[in-house]
C-alpha cells in the first residue's frame, strides 16, 4: 500500500517537505506574494498566446492532492508560447489548489491578499526534452499559467469540471473527461506578472517559468464548495479526509525579479 509520503496536513504539510524534498529550502521556490509595486515592467515581454483549440483533455482524476484534469500531450496540439517563453510548451494538465469554507486557498497572493482558490495550467518544453519527466528537472523545462479565483457569482463553464467531482471524491480515482477546452476558464485579460520559481508541491523541482494572470475569474461558493467533497483519502481508508487547504504558503523571494507584461 503505498504510505502517505507528503500531504497539506500538520504532520505532513509544508513545513515539514524539507525532510525529504530539500529542494524546498532552495533560492527559487514558489509560490511567493507578488507586489506589484515592486514589479518590474518589461516591455520586450510579449504578450502569451494559447492555442488550446485542438487540445485534447483525457481524464480528471483525484491524487490525493488536487483534482487534475490531463491532456494527451504527444504532439503540439496543444501550447503555451510568447511571452517569456523561448519554446512553446505542451499543455499537459491542470489542476486546482483551495481553501476551507470562506476562507483563501490560492498559493501566490498579491500584495498579501489570497484568493479563494489557484488554477494552475501545467505545460512542458517538448522542443528542448524528449519527455515530461525530464523537463519537470530542467530550469527551462515547465511553464505554468496560473489563474486566480474569487468568489461571486457562478462561472458560466465551471460547472464542466465541479458536476464531475462526485466521480472522483477517493484518492486514486480517474474517470474520461474529454472535449473539454480550459479556455472557457480564461478571463479577459492576459495581462501576467512572470518569475522563475518552482512546482509548489513536492519533489518541488526549480524547473518552472511562473506565468501568473493578474485578472482573476469569479467563481460561485456553490461551485467552490463542490471540492471540498473530494477526499484526500481513498475509499479504503478509516479516516475520511475533506480535500481542502490544499496550498503551500508562499517562499522567499530570495532576491528573484517579477516582471509585467504592462
Ligand atoms: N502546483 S504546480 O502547478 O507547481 C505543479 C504540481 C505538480 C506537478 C507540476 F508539474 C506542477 F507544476
Ligand atoms: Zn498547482
Amino acid at each position: 500500500m503505498s504510505g502517505n509520503l507528503w500531504g497539506y496536513g500538520k504532520e505532513d504539510g509544508p513545513s515539514v517537505w524539507h525532510k525529504h524534498y530539500p529542494s524546498a529550502k532552495g533560492n527559487q521556490q514558489s509560490p511567493i506574494d507578488i507586489v506589484p509595486h515592486q514589479v518590474s515592467h518589461d516591455p520586450s515581454l510579449g504578450p502569451i498566446v494559447l492555442n488550446y483549440d485542438h487540445c485534447t483533455s483525457i481524464s480528471i482524476s483525484n491524487n490525493g492532492h488536487s483534482v487534475v484534469v490531463e491532456f494527451d500531450d504527444s504532439d503540439d496540439r496543444s501550447v503555451i508560447l510568447g511571452g517569456p517563453l523561448v519554446n512553446p510548451c505542451r499543455l499537459k494538465q491542470f489542476h486546482f489548489h483551495w481553501g476551507g469554507k470562506g476562507c483563501c486557498g490560492s498559493e501566490h497572493s498579491v500584495a498579501g491578499k489570497n484568493y479563494a482558490s489557484e488554477l494552475h495550467l501545467v505545460h512542458w518544453n517538448a522542443v528542448k526534452y524528449r519527455t515530461y519527466g525530464e523537463a519537470a528537472t530542467a530550469p527551462d523545462g515547465l511553464a505554468v499559467l496560473g489563474i486566480f479565483l474569487q468568489t461571486g457569482d457562478d462561472h458560466r463553464w465551471l460547472h464542466m469540471i465541479t458536476d464531475a467531482l462526485f466521480m472522483v471524491k477517493f484518492k486514486g480515482s480517474v474517470t474520461d473527461f474529454r472535449g473539454f477546452n480550459p479556455k472557457c476558464l480564461l478571463p479577459s485579460s492576459l495581462h501576467y506578472w512572470t518569475y522563475p520559481g518552482s512546482v509548489t508541491t513536492p519533489p518541488l523541482h526549480e524547473s518552472v517559468t511562473w506565468i501568473i494572470l493578474k485578472e482573476p475569474i469569479t467563481v460561485s461558493e456553490r461551485q467552490m464548495s463542490k471540492f471540498r467533497m473530494l477526499l484526500f483519502t481513498a475509499e479504503e481508508e478509516d479516516q475520511r479526509m475533506r480535500m481542502e487547504n490544499n496550498f503551500r504558503p508562499p517562499q522567499p523571494l530570495k532576491g528573484r525579479k517579477v516582471r509585467s507584461s504592462v
